[in-house]
This record gives structure tokens, C-alpha cells and sequence, in this order.
């Protein structure tokens, strides 16, 4: 019989890498997600897991209130991985005591190697790793060893191997932590005895088993948008269950230029599978009139696809299901237990309360980058593999203040333009995302000795990965120069541009 899945799970204490930490261990081979802290230490063995790590977070554990795991999880026998929050966790369960430190540690810090841990055997005595605390723990808590310290933490790093619990104040998954990856290669394959058997084959094979599992002889309808999500989610639907799956695309009024008869065609050339175009423009323009607040917007927009949904359905016969090309980073932006919300995802954070179908959402593990080896993997074309991203609501958030039809199609006009200047550079592959979004303000120009009074138009172009960070691009000056030109030569009621040149953090990729 084939082995199980292998998976370690991360807690999510709320740390900003936390999800690093999940992908750190995925891209060594093994099956890893975050759970949350409420999980019991019953429900986390039905899981289970071959290792659990703690993660970071931003609270100290000597407040009261802060966040804590059911302590039997200590006693399940599984190797435990500590990091910064983590390890002071840990301290605290076995009696040790955590300080406020007397000076704070942020970034690059030299830990001294001090034992013989498995974590560090044979490395340099000098380790250059990453710090972000202020909190330490003064001395080990019983039974632990200590394995490293630096300047202002005694305990940097701390194991206790008959326990099987390790524990770093450090973060060895960020890329700055020089041996970071090796040190996490070892819990996995040293301490936990994983033998690495999962790849993006193995997900797609586990993920198909799974909805299989799920959906029965039941039917699946799939919001389908033409980007790589919700392909890829479409793709492995239908290789589960076939023809029991109807994909469907709104067009709500808020896409691109010529975006709707794109996806039609794209759809119809390279899959074979029930597919339905809704016309649903008049039903979301009139649901945003007068809406300027873009959470709102976000909300009406993410009620108003279920509605849609559920209306076609009930011509087309039930469907139970409804599928939908989430990913691990819509969620974490529209806020978790312990992550801040950042913006509510139309597909997250806006959906209705009392939904009538059931949500399948097979990537809502992965990131951006992750799907798109599972597209190649499935074999999709390299035109949705590679489409640059585009937000569920649409150009509905990129217009600023109020949605109204001359707005659209000031961003519709100006983002074609863009999106034709960037290609004939040759620039497509050089840039993650590029668009255009309509500030809600006006300004005076001059054109043609004529006062004008119009619009500013704003160019956002990001390098990235994942889209969980991003820098802006650096388009040369003549490209910019000539789109400037043309947008503002071309599309009516503009009459400057501007090119935003922030990274995300601080801001984020979209305008809204
Ligand atoms: N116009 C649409 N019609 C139907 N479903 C949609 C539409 N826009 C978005 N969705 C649904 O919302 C999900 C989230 O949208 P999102 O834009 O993040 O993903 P995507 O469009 O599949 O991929 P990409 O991020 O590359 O654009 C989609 O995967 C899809 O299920
Ligand atoms: O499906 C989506 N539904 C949404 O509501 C949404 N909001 C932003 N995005 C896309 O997510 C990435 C990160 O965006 P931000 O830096 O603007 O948060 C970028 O690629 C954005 O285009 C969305 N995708
Ligand atoms: N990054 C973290 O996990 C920080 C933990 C704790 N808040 C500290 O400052 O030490
Ligand atoms: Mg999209």
C-alpha cells in the first residue's frame, strides 16, 4: 500500500513569516500548513503529523492573554520545533523564565554554537542568522541543553533530544539566516524521520483522491475567472470528477478590455469541459452606485458572485459544490484568528454568511508561485499558466470613490495601452503585475491652449513571486514616457499620469 501523506504542521502564533515557514518545509519535500492554536492536542494527533513547529508572534508570553496551545500537545511524543515566540512557549510550559530582554534584537545577529545539537553539528561555530524579538529566556527550563547564544540572548537556540523539542530564538526561515534551511532540512529529515514524499506530483494525485472523496456523485459548479487559480482548481476538478463539474465566468462589468471575449475563447480552445458565460454587468454596476468605500465594495462585490451563482443553479439543477481558485495568500489578507485583516478577498472575506452551496478550494494551501508549477504540471497553457494576476473584483476596486461608467472606461482604455506598451517592449516577462487605477480626483492640464480640468491616471508595475512582497519595476523612462503620451493623447478625460514607485510593504500592489 502506498504511505500516507507526510505533513508537519505549523501553529500560527501570528508571526509575519509564518508562512514562510510552511513553504520552507514544502519545497524540502514534505506536506506542510499552518493550523491554528485553538486545535486541540486530539485533534492535531488525528492529523497526524510527523513534527509540529511553533511559529513566531508578535505577543510576550508573560502577558496574560496571550496566545497558548492545548499543553497535551507536549505529551503527544511528536518532535517539536520552537522558533522566537515559539521557543519562548516552550520555556514557559516547562518552567523557564522569559524576560524583556535589556536590549532588542532586530535583523542580522552572529549566534555562537555552543553544543553539539543536531541542528548545527558541523557548521561553523559562528552561525549569521535573523532576529526579531525582545523578549529571551535567561536560563534553559529542566532537561534542556543549551545550544547557542548571542550577545544579548543566553539562549538563542536550545534542544532537549530525549524530548525531541528544539528551539531557536532565530527565524531559520528566512533567507538571511544563512544555514536557515539546512537547520529545518535536519528537524524534517533528522529528528522527525520524514522520508520527503511529497511534490507538486503527489499533491496533484492526493488532491484528486481527495475531492473524489469529497464530491461523491455530486455536482461542482467552478467560478471560473480565466486566471491561473481558478484554472488550475477547474483543471483538477474535472480531472476528478469529469462531467459532473460546470465551470462558470461572470462578467460583472468590471474587467479588462476585451478580457470577456478572451476567456471565452482561450476556454473553448483548450478544454474540454461544461462552460458557461453569465452576463451579470447590470446586476453589479447597480449594486455600486454611490459606494465609495473600497471594503464595501469588496463585500458587495463577493455577495454578489454568490448570488449569481446560486440564480444560475437554479436553472441548471443543484449543485452542491462550488469551487473557487483560492489561495493560502487571499486568506491570510483577509485576516485569520491571529493575522490582521488587510483587505477582505472577494472569495474570503466576501463571501455571504448564508451561502447555499459548499466551498471546495484545493489550492488554499499554496502560494502563487506553487500553483503555477501545478498548472505546468497539469499541463495548462503557458498563456493561463503565465497570465499576470487579476483581482476577482476587478477594475470594481482599481476606480477609486465611486464605480461609474466613464471611470471604467477611463481605467479600461488606459490599461490596454499599458498592457500593449509593456508587451512591445518586451517587458511581459520582466514584470509580475501591471495596470492602471483611477484616483477620484482632477487636476488642471493645459492641451492645445485649452484649460483642461480632468482626471490623473496612475501606473502600478511590480516585480514579485508569491505577491506577498513586491518592489516596483523599473520601467525604463522612454516606455513609461511613451505610454504616458498615448494615454493621455488617447483616452478622454485625462490629462496627467503618474507612476507609483512604492513597494509592498508598505503598500500594497493594488490601488483601492
Ligand atoms: N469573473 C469571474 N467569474 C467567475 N469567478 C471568478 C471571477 N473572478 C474571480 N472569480 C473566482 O474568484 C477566485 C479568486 O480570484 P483571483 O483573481 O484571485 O484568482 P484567479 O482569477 O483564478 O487567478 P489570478 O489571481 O491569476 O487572477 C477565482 O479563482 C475564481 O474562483
Ligand atoms: O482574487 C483576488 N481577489 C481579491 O479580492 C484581490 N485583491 C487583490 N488581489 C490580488 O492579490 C495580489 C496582492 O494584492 P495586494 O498587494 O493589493 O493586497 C495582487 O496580485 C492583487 O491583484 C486579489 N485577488
Ligand atoms: N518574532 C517573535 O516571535 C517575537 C516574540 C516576542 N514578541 C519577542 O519580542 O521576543
Ligand atoms: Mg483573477
Amino acid at each position: 500500500m502506498e504511505k500516507p501523506m507526510e505533513r508537519v504542521v505549523v501553529i500560527d502564533f501570528g508571526g509575519q513569516y509564518n508562512q514562510l515557514i510552511t513553504r520552507r518545509i514544502r519545497d524540502l519535500g514534505v506536506f506542510s500548513e499552518l493550523i491554528s492554536p485553538s486545535m486541540t492536542a486530539e485533534e492535531i494527533k488525528e492529523m497526524a503529523p510527523m513534527g509540529i513547529v511553533f511559529s513566531g508572534g508578535p505577543n510576550s508570553v508573560y502577558t496574560p492573554g496571550s496566545p497558548t496551545c492545548d499543553p497535551g500537545i507536549f505529551d503527544l511524543g511528536i518532535p517539536i520545533l520552537g522558533i522566537c515566540y515559539g521557543m519562548q512557549m516552550i520555556s514557559a510550559h516547562y518552567g523557564a523564565e522569559v524576560e524583556r530582554a535589556g536590549k532588542r534584537e532586530y535583523g542580522k545577529a552572529n549566534v555562537e554554537v555552543v553544543s553539539d545539537s543536531l541542528l548545527f553539528k558541523g557548521m561553523a561555530k559562528e552561525q549569521r542568522v535573523w532576529m526579531s524579538h525582545s523578549d529571551v529566556v535567561v536560563a534553559p527550563p529542566e532537561g534542556f541543553l543549551v545550544d547557542g547564544r548571542t550577545q544579548s540572548a543566553p539562549v538563542a537556540a536550545m534542544s532537549d533530544p530525549v524530548r525531541q523539542v528544539y528551539a531557536v530564538q532565530f527565524h531559520p526561515e528566512v533567507q538571511h539566516t544563512e544555514n536557515g534551511n539546512e537547520m529545518i532540512r535536519r528537524f524534517l529529515y533528522e529528528v522527525c524521520r520524514c522520508e520527503g514524499n511529497w511534490s507538486m506530483e503527489t499533491f496533484i494525485d492526493d488532491t484528486i483522491t481527495e475531492l473524489r472523496d469529497k464530491i461523491g456523485d455530486k455536482r461542482v459548479l467552478c467560478a471560473l475567472s480565466g486566471g491561473v487559480d481558478s484554472s488550475v482548481v477547474a483543471a483538477l476538478i474535472h480531472r476528478a470528477i469529469g462531467d459532473q463539474l460546470t465551470c462558470m465566468f461572470v462578467d460583472h462589468g468590471l474587467l479588462r478590455k476585451d478580457e470577456a471575449d478572451s476567456v471565452v475563447r482561450t476556454f473553448s480552445d483548450h478544454f474540454q469541459m461544461n462552460f458557461i458565460k453569465v452576463d451579470a454587468k447590470e446586476r453589479f454596476l447597480s449594486k455600486l452606485v454611490g459606494v465609495t468605500d473600497p471594503e464595501q465594495k469588496r463585500k458587495i462585490i463577493g455577495n454578489e458572485f454568490i448570488r449569481v451563482f446560486e440564480h444560475e443553479v437554479q436553472e441548471l439543477g443543484k449543485h452542491h459544490f462550488l469551487g473557487q481558485g483560492t489561495l493560502y495568500t487571499d486568506i491570510i489578507e483577509s485576516g485569520t484568528d491571529t493575522a490582521q485583516t488587510i483587505k477582505s478577498h472577494h472569495n474570503v472575506g466576501g463571501l455571504p454568511e448564508d451561502m447555499e452551496m459548499d466551498l471546495v478550494e484545493p489550492l488554499n494551501t499554496l502560494f502563487k508561485d506553487e500553483v503555477r508549477r501545478v498548472g505546468e504540471e497539469l499541463g495548462l497553457p503557458k498563456e493561463i499558466v503565465w497570465r499576470q494576476p487579476f483581482p476577482g473584483p476587478g477594475l470594481g476596486i482599481r476606480v477609486i470613490g465611486e464605480v461609474t461608467e466613464e471611470k471604467l472606461m477611463i481605467v479600461r482604455e488606459s490599461d490596454a495601452i499599458l498592457r500593449e506598451e509593456i508587451a512591445l517592449a518586451g517587458l511581459e516577462g520582466e514584470v509580475w503585475q501591471y495596470f492602471t487605477a483611477l484616483p477620484d480626483f482632477k487636476s488642471v492640464g493645459v492641451m492645445g491652449d485649452i484649460r483642461t480640468y480632468a482626471y490623473t491616471v496612475g501606473i502600478r508595475a511590480v516585480t514579485s513571486i508569491d505577491g506577498m512582497t513586491a518592489d516596483w519595476a523599473r520601467i525604463p523612462y522612454d516606455v513609461l514616457e511613451k505610454i504616458s503620451t498615448r494615454i493621455v493623447n488617447e483616452v478622454d478625460g485625462v490629462n496627467r499620469v503618474v507612476y507609483d514607485i512604492t513597494s509592498k510593504p508598505p503598500s500594497t500592489i493594488e490601488w483601492e
